[in-house]
């Protein structure tokens, strides 16, 4: 198992590429299910989500090459059975039951268990492919779906207690394309990943419109065909990098490339009202951050797109935690998404955590302790924490960290950051 190793205190400066967002890429590359002709996907990040993802689909019998970032996939002849030893390592892969329903009318897919992020149930997913057709039979672990009359157009509200669902826009999505009649999806999540997959099936030649807004309408066509697609900028991995820049990067700041604006806009929002500098280039395909010369804290409450994304509060908790003054965080989305908390406070940070809130009382400096990664965002954050920290941190089990962040130790290395990846 790998831990990173990180040497505290190096200032930053320079630039990196932003990869391809791991996000957009996991529907994406299931949606590739859909049909018989090839499919060429650029940009898709070389993560661990990723490859898993891969080799699902290549366990139902897709024909998949990697070559860099671009992955060709030719699915002629697919099975519907996801097998349990690969799905059950990553909750996206629940993916693939929208496509497997739509081209083959039938999926086998084992529910994904909980998450150290919180509760994360399906039931909103399973409304929507009911709503369409779908016949679920819930035995030993596993979801079996039919489709005795085919799949055909509803219109169905997608509205959870704490919002719209992403994956669960995205799975209703992919089945409806080659549903009989129209679809209407209301309550849609309207994050930019959920724009991308329209975009690819659009490009596949499916009827899609409002994609981005809480309505998203769907008319089934007869079949689709290959495409060819690039994946967008990682908003997240850009907004970890930008919160790096805030933190530990040198007066003229780092310079992030191949990003998208709009896409950042919640979280520019919040490092610009907690004082620190943050400029795009006129294209908003780059973003310098540099620190502010008076940082203050500031409160944060998670919310679906365009709101501030629950997947960046992590890494601002490393922020404000040595921001002078107190900040709130509030996660509506995920309110058990904390785990960072407890271990920054063994690194000095004083953190109290109630009922999905954070509240934080920033110090002068943190200092290097032994920690461990609990899930993504917290690793990211136990990263950010330890470039400003006195010594040097060793974070463990950072294949949490590999799921979705393209190199990061690499990445780092070229800003300046001393930071170590040690093979155990
Ligand atoms: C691979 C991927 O893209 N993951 C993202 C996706 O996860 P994912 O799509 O799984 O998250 P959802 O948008 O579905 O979750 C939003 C909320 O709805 C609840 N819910 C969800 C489904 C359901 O059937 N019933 C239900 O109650 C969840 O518990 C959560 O409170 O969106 C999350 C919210 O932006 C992000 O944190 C994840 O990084
Ligand atoms: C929580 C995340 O991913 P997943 O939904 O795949 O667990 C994330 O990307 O922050």
């Amino acid at each position: 198992m790998d831990k990173l190793i990180v040497h505290g205190g190096r200032k930053l400066s320079g630039s990196v590429n932003i990869s391809g967002a791991k996000n957009a890429s996991l529907p994406i590359l299931a949606a590739a299910l859909l049909t018989d002709e090839d499919v060429i996907i650029r940009r898709v990040p070389d993560v661990s989500d990723t490859n898993y993802m891969i080799q699902i689909l290549s366990a139902l019998g897709a024909q998949v090459e990697r070559s860099s970032g671009t992955v060709r996939i030719s699915a002629k002849d697919i099975t519907h059975d996801a097998p349990y030893e690969l799905v059950r390592k990553m909750r996206a892969s629940i993916c693939v039951m929208g496509p497997l329903l739509a081209r083959l009318g039938k999926a086998r897919v084992s529910l994904p268990g909980g998450c150290v992020i919180g509760d994360r149930p399906v039931d909103l997913h399973l409304k929507g492919l009911r709503a369409i057709g779908t016949v679920i039979d819930m035995e030993g672990g596993n979801m079996d779906m039919t489709t005795p009359n085919g799949l055909i157009g509803a219109e169905v509200d997608l509205r959870g207690k704490q919002g719209p669902t992403v994956l669960g826009t995205d799975n209703l999505m992919m089945a409806a394309v080659l549903a009989k009649g129209t679809t209407v999806i209301e309550s849609a999540a309207a994050e930019p990943e959920v724009v991308d997959l329209a975009n690819f099936l659009i490009g596949m030649g499916a009827q899609i419109e409002g994609a981005g807004t809480r309505r998203i309408t769907i008319e089934g066509v007869e079949k689709l065909h290959g495409v060819e697609h690039t994946i967008i900028p990682d908003r997240i991995e850009a907004g970890t990098f930008m919160v790096a820049g805030a933190m530990a990067a040198e007066k003229e700041g780092i310079t992030l490339n191949r990003i998208c604006r709009e896409h950042l806009a919640p979280v520019a929002e919040k490092l610009i009202e907690a004082g620190h500098n943050v400029h795009f280039n006129e294209a908003g395909t780059t973003v310098t951050v540099s620190p502010g010369a008076h940082p203050t804290g500031a409160k944060i409450v998670t919310a679906p797109h365009p709101g501030f994304p629950t997947d960046m509060q992590a890494q601002f908790s490393s922020l404000f935690a040595v921001t002078k003054g107190i900040s709130v965080i509030e996660d509506t989305i995920f309110p058990q998404r904390f785990m960072h908390c407890a271990e920054m406070g063994r690194m000095g940070a004083n953190i109290k955590v109630d009922s999905g809130t954070a509240v934080i009382e920033g110090v002068e400096s943190l200092s290097a302790a032994p920690v461990m990664a609990s899930d993504l965002r917290a690793s990211a954050a136990l990263v950010l924490s330890a470039l400003t920290a006195k010594g040097s941190t060793e974070i463990n089990r950072v294949y949490h960290i590999d799921r979705g962040y393209e190199h990061i130790d690499e990445k780092l290395l070229t800003l300046g950051a001393d930071v170590e990846r040690v093979q155990e």
